[in-house]
């Protein structure tokens, strides 16, 4: 099992490293802009496994509150069975279909939205329980060093208007804990000017 997870650690971090100087190019940013923050000796990687057991009254009973995660990326597997992740899009909470066992979601959190600048968005989700459902998921909270100082990240002026200060990340790791359940994204007001 240790062994599983250390091999899922690496093999999915080199897919999320991927997926940052991906991210970074689509803002026409240097590739490695968010990456650099991501050292690969001090970068922090958590790995949580969820359960939601049957709920007799899934209308009383909420699996995970809403949140955003407090992550640079988190990615997400779920396994046993589908539903309960939803997303909050406008004023609705909408449903994520996952197609099979072997999909992997990748969420934005919130040290990715202040290095964005605001331009990615850390998404509001949460988890409803299911009547006579049992499911599992794992979710990778992959980090900058939590000592370090990430903010915006700005180059040849494509990021003009700075929304977000510079923050330690275990600074705002501890922040967003003390703070949270909160009712809306208020913990990113933490890296407000
Ligand atoms: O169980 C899920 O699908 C989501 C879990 C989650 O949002 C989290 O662990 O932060
Ligand atoms: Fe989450």
């Amino acid at each position: 099992m240790t062994q599983a997870i250390e091999k899922y650690v690496e093999e999915s971090r080199k897919v999320l490293d991927g997926l940052l100087q991906d991210l970074a190019e689509s803002l026409s940013l240097d590739k490695n802009a968010f990456l650099q923050h991501f050292e690969p000796e001090q970068s922090e990687i958590k790995v949580r496994v969820n359960y939601y057991p049957p709920c007799p009254r899934p209308d009383l009973a909420i699996g995970l509150m809403p949140h955003s995660d407090a992550s640079g990326l988190t990615l997400l597997l779920e396994f046993g069975a589908t539903g309960g992740l939803q997303v909050h899009k406008g004023s609705d909470w909408v449903t994520l279909k996952w197609p099979n066992d072997n999909t992997l979601l990748v969420n934005i959190g919130d040290l990715l939205e202040i290095m964005s600048n605001g331009v990615l968005k850390s998404m509001w989700h949460q988890v409803r329980t299911q009547l006579d459902v049992e499911r599992f998921s794992l979710a990778y909270f992959y980090n900058p060093p939590p000592r370090s100082a990430i903010g915006p990240v700005v180059r040849g002026g494509s990021l003009e208007e700075i929304t977000y200060k510079k923050v330690v990340v275990e600074d705002y790791v501890s922040n967003f804990y003390k703070i949270s359940p909160t009712t809306s994204k208020e913990a990113i007001m933490y890296a407000r000017p």
